[in-house]
């Protein structure tokens, strides 16, 4: 039996970080993908380990099921229907037996993304042998939630052949799940990023596995619909950064000073919530859409400066900032920030002034 599966990255228009704290935050799933292949042996074909598969790394890991079965006698558990966090005892074990495993240094970022996976495949498949292959259309550690759709794809690949679930409909090819299950995929993909980002939103997750553009507050989505089409440039500063210490970064900011913290996530929640009415006006003539990119990209610039004020900015989103102002292009930085990926609205008018445009892109 096997399958293959795939879940989208992710934007952030607004409110990134303020969202952990409670307050709304606006995303939009994108056209790149992580890809899982999952296959669950025949009998005849048994290899007796769960062999993992990064492609895009040529890195291969394995566990033999005998030694997967010893190590998590020590711990009760048991293969669950529902999706449960994974206890201190659990992950203590999970980490030991991924550390055995020798992670090359220059490949260290690796090991939450092995942890989350080990933790994923036997709370849903126990210690059956399989063979998992990975890929990646995503820059890895970038703003553009790879670990979201990592733990989307995996969750999806293997709920797909742990029962059999309901497909609602086919898009481009590829079956989709029905609500019901999107829902659980959802909920096990969030006990994995717990893995990867300590303490989630669940917006990633969320627009990974529901797509399109969505509103996310406390655990909520609302969909978002936009009547007409938003441009937006992604470009990567290929600054490396860590979405669990810019997280764990901006708590203790707000643990040092949570009146003015407090006012921050305030404000980003009236940003998100004045940027989601925006997009769902609808703009009639030339003039009303340009008032509208006009107010979308104050709003990028004012929530970029409240980011600043989280602390999460960096000198490399700093620099592509200052590269688009000069081109009167509103940005802002997308997803953890630290490094990572800067959004920029490309206004309708810019998209008829081609020579600015291929101006920007190769500078
Ligand atoms: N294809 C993949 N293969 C293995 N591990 C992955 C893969 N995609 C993501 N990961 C794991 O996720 C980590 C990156 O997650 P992180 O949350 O820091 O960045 P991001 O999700 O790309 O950005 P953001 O959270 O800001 O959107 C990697 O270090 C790795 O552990
Ligand atoms: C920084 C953050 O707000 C978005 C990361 O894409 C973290 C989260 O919401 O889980
Ligand atoms: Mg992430």
């Amino acid at each position: 039996m096997e399958v293959r599966a795939r879940a989208p990255g992710k934007i952030i228009l607004a409110g990134e970080h303020a969202v952990v704290h409670g307050s709304s935050a606006i995303a939009s799933a994108i056209d790149l993908y992580t890809h899982v292949f999952f296959r669950l042996p025949l009998p005849s074909e048994n290899h007796g380990s769960v062999e993992f598969e990064l492609k895009d790394t040529g890195l291969i890991f394995s566990w033999p099921c005998q030694r997967l079965e010893e190590a998590f006698s020590a711990i009760a558990t048991t293969l669950s229907s529902t999706p449960i966090s994974c206890s201190v005892d659990h992950m203590q074990l999970i980490t030991s037996l991924v550390a055995e495993k020798n992670i090359p240094e220059a490949k260290s970022w690796l090991f939450s993304g092995l942890c989350a996976f080990l933790y994923l495949y036997t709370s849903i498949h126990g210690f059956k042998p399989a063979t998992v292959a990975v890929t990646s259309e995503l820059p890895l550690g970038s703003g553009l939630g790879s670990s979201a759709s990592f733990c989307v794809s995996l969750s999806a690949a293997f709920l797909a052949l742990s029962n059999t679930p309901s497909v609602d409909n086919k898009q481009s090819g590829w079956l989709s799940l029905s609500k019901d299950n999107l829902e659980l995929v959802n909920k096990w993909a969030f006990e994995g990023e717990k893995i990867i980002h300590g303490k989630p939103s669940g917006i990633d997750n969320t627009v990974s596995t529901f797509g399109s553009v969505i509103m996310f507050k406390s655990g909520e989505l609302t969909r978002i619909q936009s009547p007409t089409p938003l441009k937006m440039l992604i470009t990567n500063t290929k600054v490396g950064r860590n979405t669990k210490a810019l997280v764990a970064g901006v708590s203790e900011r707000a643990s040092r000073h949570p009146g003015a913290m407090h006012a921050v996530f305030a404000a980003v929640d009236f940003i998100s919530k004045e940027f989601a009415a925006i997009i769902e006006s609808p703009a009639i003539d030339d003039i009303s859409i340009t008032a509208r990119e006009e107010k979308m990209e104050e709003l990028m610039e004012m929530n970029h400066g409240l980011l600043q004020c989280m602390g999460v900015s960096h000198a490399s989103i700093e620099s592509v900032l200052g590269t688009t102002l000069k081109y009167k292009l509103a940005s802002k930085l997308t997803g953890a920030g630290g490094g990572g990926c800067v959004l920029t609205l490309l206004p309708t008018c810019i998209l008829a002034c081609s020579s600015i445009c291929s101006c920007f892109l190769s500078s």
